[in-house]
Formats: structure tokens, sequence, C-alpha cells
């Protein structure tokens, strides 16, 4: 079976209010192709007839994530027809097209294949993908690589909500930003070892502007985009260990900036490809103090 479940939102219509606050009493809400609502309600022993509610799932799936493969590991069943994306869980790159996928609704369509790259299996390299990075995805046959033709594939080649805005003047700004991150990055990643955090001052003020642009939305172009994921993985990255080591709040001032992370946030997509911010910390002091 599928290790699937689904989220909802979950609307009370209780009368009388006084029985509220209710969400606290029930355990919780499944469904099954058998009985298509369950509730279990705390203090009933049985499944019980729903009370006066609606339920609405709201697209999104909350996946049970599978475990990294290492050497030890068989491959999957390559070049079976099921597309596969091949990341890291900690991998910023691979994190841009898992959250595409996700975005897209794609959990059941394009299957991850997690790979632990301190222990990467050979078959990796010999079987998908002789540049031995991650991302890739296997699709139709064939194995692509690259975070940022990966995500514009992904968007492209499978349904889903569209993350690629149709206005020219939107789509013209988006690829400024995409061309903009190499120089965003090195300056950022450059300012951890100096003394002072004038390039990353400078790095964020220029993604404050970029933030500013369009005004229908938090996001770099207003509605959430590819512009968003491609930032979004380092951005996470950057912001504890700037805070942490540099005393650098890069939201402090940026109001824009403050707002499209907090709004990052609310999209589940995103949410559920985060590392805990202390882990990427840590990976972050390990890679770049060790070597001032
Ligand atoms: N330009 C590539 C970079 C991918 C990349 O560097 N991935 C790293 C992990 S974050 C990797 O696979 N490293 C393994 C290696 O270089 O051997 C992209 O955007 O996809």
């Amino acid at each position: 079976m599928a290790a699937l479940s689904i989220g909802y939102q979950i609307h009370f219509h209780f009368n009388p209010p006084n029985l509220l606050p209710l969400p606290t009493k029930f355990s919780s809400l499944s469904f099954t192709a058998k009985h298509p609502l369950r509730w279990h309600h705390i203090g009933c022993p049985k499944i019980c007839a729903p009370p006066a509610v609606s339920v609405m799932a709201f697209g999104s799936s909350r996946e049970v994530l599978p475990p990294a493969l290492d050497s030890s590991s068989e491959p999957p069943a390559i070049f079976d027809g099921t597309p596969k994306l091949y990341i890291s869980y900690t991998c910023p790159y691979a994190q841009r097209t898992w959250i595409a996928r996700n975005y897209k609704g794609l959990q059941e369509k394009i299957k991850l294949v997690p790979i632990d790259l301190k222990n990467r299996p050979d078959w990796y390299k010999e079987k998908v993908y002789p540049a031995n990075k991650v991302p890739s995805l296997e699709h139709n046959n064939e194995v692509k690589g690259e975070s940022m033709d990966l995500i514009r594939y992904i968007n492209s080649n499978f349904e889903g909500p569209s993350l690629f805005p149709d206005d020219p003047s939107k789509r013209e700004f988006a690829e400024e930003m995409f061309s903009h991150f190499d120089s965003f990055y090195k300056a950022v990643i450059s300012s951890f070892k100096e003394d002072t955090v004038n390039d990353a001052i400078a790095a964020f003020d220029s993604i404050e502007t970029a933030l500013s642009k369009f005004v229908d939305g938090p996001f770099f172009l207003g509605t959430f985009s590819l512009v968003d994921i491609a930032y979004a993985p380092f951005i996470e990255r950057f912001q504890p260990f700037l805070l942490d080591v540099k005393n650098f709040d890069i939201a402090t001032g940026r109001s824009k900036l403050a707002a499209w992370i907090e709004e990052m946030n609310q999209i589940e997509a995103y949410t559920v490809t985060k590392r805990d911010p202390k882990e990427l910390l840590e990976s972050y002091k390990k890679r770049f103090l060790s070597q001032v």
C-alpha cells in the first residue's frame, strides 16, 4: 500500500459553539477506499459517524520519505517507465527539483530516489547518471541533470500548476533572476570568509529590490514560481549561518524579504523539503569555517 497520507483542511460547524474546542477531541481522520470517511473520536470505541463537518482536500500530499540509498543498496528498477527523481535530502540543488515536483502534485508520478552522497552506490554513476551528481531525472528512457534545467523541464513536461507565468515581462525578469543567481551565491559565500559582510549585505539588498518589482504577491514574480524555487534552498542555508556566525540578520530592514520568507514557509511543497536550521548551520560551519 502506498505510504501516503493526504492533508485536509477541516472546517468545524458545530452548534452550539460551547462544544468547542472540538478539534482536540478528535484523534485522527482517515480515508480508505471502503469507507470514504472514517472519523475516530476519542471516547468513541468504534468509528463514529462524522459530526457536522465538511472536509476539504487541499491537494497536498505528505509523503513518507524513503530512506537514502547507499553503496549497499540495490538500484531501483531503472528505465522501467516510472519517472524518477534522484536527489540527496541535503543538497540545495536537488531540493529545487524536489520542490517543483511537489508543487505540481507529482508525488505519485515522479518517484523520489534519495541517494546517500557520502556513501554513493556505484550503480548511480554506472547506470543512471555518469556525472554522478544529484539531482538527476529519469524520464522517457533518458536521464537529465542540472537543477535549473530540471525545474524548467518538470514544469513543462508534467501536469500540474504552472510555475512560469505567461506574462512576457515576468518571464523576462525570471530569466534575469536566473542569471543573477551565480553572482548572488558567490557574493554571499565570499562574505563567509571575510571580516565584513558587505558583499552579503549588497547581495540581499539586490534580493529586496527584486522582490519589490511585482506587487501582485509576495514572491519574485508576484505569484510563486521557478524563481522562488531557484533561490529558496540557498536562502534557507544562508540565513542561519549569517545570523549565527556573522550576527547579520538578512530579514531585518528588508520587509519584502521577511514577507517572502514567511510566505515560503506557508508553501507545503517547500516546507516538507526543509532541513533543520541547526543541522544546516552545523554543516555550513564545517564546510566554511574550517577553511578560513
Ligand atoms: N550544477 C548542478 C550542481 C549539482 C551538485 O553540485 N550537486 C552536489 C550535491 S549538492 C553533488 O551531487 N555533488 C557530488 C559530487 O560533486 O561529486 C545543479 O545545479 O544541479
